[in-house]
């Protein structure tokens, strides 16, 4: 442990914000959370966030570089390495069979089920962690064979082709090599790995960001899709403000550590309540331009 952080007031909202929220289930809680990089001086990246998902959202999380947004997303799925230490709160995941999971009291072979399993994560490099001298096939099995130790392998080569159809790569790249595969295509095939035990939760931070957009496009067509099919809910972290604003259902802006707004995304583009956030929109000059272009408009054809 170390030393706590100062408590804020906690993130603006208008009362619409309070109206999305009727009716929608949480998948995950995170209540208070501080996590610091125990360097010298220590650096308090997350202070005190309070946090709901819930099922089948997209959040998105805006900030700029530094805000501590990657430090959070890690520390909900228990990813966090030393020198970060989550200081003090509680993660809880609510599970669909209806149990809660104290996400911050798992280990060893609780918490490995847990990951991938209930939350998995995407993030900027995942390409770079294939195997470069593993087929993809055998990626892919490897995933049930740890997970899904009775499935029978038949039916792990049909759940592998499968999946790669989902996210847009002919299955015949099943005995393909990483090095044998464009960027986008190993995105793709890490996104499928992420899918594969159809989590409740998808943590994607920055997920296609060293894409180029035509390729960063398609792949964003297919998670929004994939969303409306299997109903998970999805942390979006991007700097691309805009894109955010296209596909999330509600934006949490963060600053120094903080979440200081938290509102609907048409909400956050419309009527963005702090200082911050307006800062934040005034960046991208993109945004100034014909209003409510960006909006989603609930039909995942928004995604362009
Ligand atoms: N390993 C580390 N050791 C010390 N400080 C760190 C470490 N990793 C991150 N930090 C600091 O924690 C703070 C939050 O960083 P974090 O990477 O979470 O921000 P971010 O909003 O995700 O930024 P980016 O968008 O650039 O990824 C920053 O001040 C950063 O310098």
């Amino acid at each position: 442990m170390s030393a706590t952080a100062t408590r804020s007031a906690g993130p603006v909202s208008l009362p619409s914000h309070e109206t999305y929220l009727k009716g929608l289930t949480p998948v995950l809680t995170a209540t208070d959370v501080s996590i610091d990089y125990l360097v010298d001086p220590p650096v308090h990246a997350v202070k005190n966030v309070s946090l709901t998902l819930h099922r089948g959202e997209i959040l998105g999380l805006a900030g700029e570089s530094g805000c501590g947004k990657s430090t959070l997303a890690y520390g909900l799925n228990r990813l966090l390495k030393p020198p970060a230490d989550l200081a003090s709160g509680a993660v809880t995941f609510h599970d669909e069979s209806g149990t809660d999971i104290d996400v911050l009291g798992l280990s060893g072979e609780s918490l490995r089920v847990f990951r991938w399993d209930k939350i998995s994560m995407v993030f900027q490099g995942a390409m770079n962690s294939l195997n470069p001298v593993i087929s993809v096939k055998r990626q892919l099995l490897d995933v049930f064979t740890t997970h899904r130790p009775g499935m029978p392998r038949k039916q792990m080569l049909a759940e592998a082709r499968e999946l790669l159809r989902m996210v847009g790569v002919d299955p015949n790249r099943l005995d393909s090599f990483a090095h044998e595969l464009s960027g986008g295509m190993r995105q793709r095939v890490m996104i499928a790995m992420a899918l594969a035990l159809r989590p409740q939760v998808m943590i994607m931070d920055e997920p296609t960001t060293a894409l180029d957009v035509v390729v960063q496009r398609g792949i964003l067509r297919e998670i929004m899709r994939l969303r409306e099919q299997f109903g998970f809910a999805v942390v979006f972290i991007t700097h691309d403000l805009p894109l955010l604003l296209e596909i999330s259902d509600r934006i949490a802006v963060m600053l120094q550590g903080e979440i200081v707004e938290l509102n609907t995304a048409a909400d956050l583009y419309e009527r963005p309540q702090h200082e911050y956030t307006r800062r934040l929109l005034a960046s991208f000059p993109s945004l100034t331009g014909d209003r409510g272009a960006f909006i989603r408009t609930g039909e995942t054809e928004g995604v362009a």
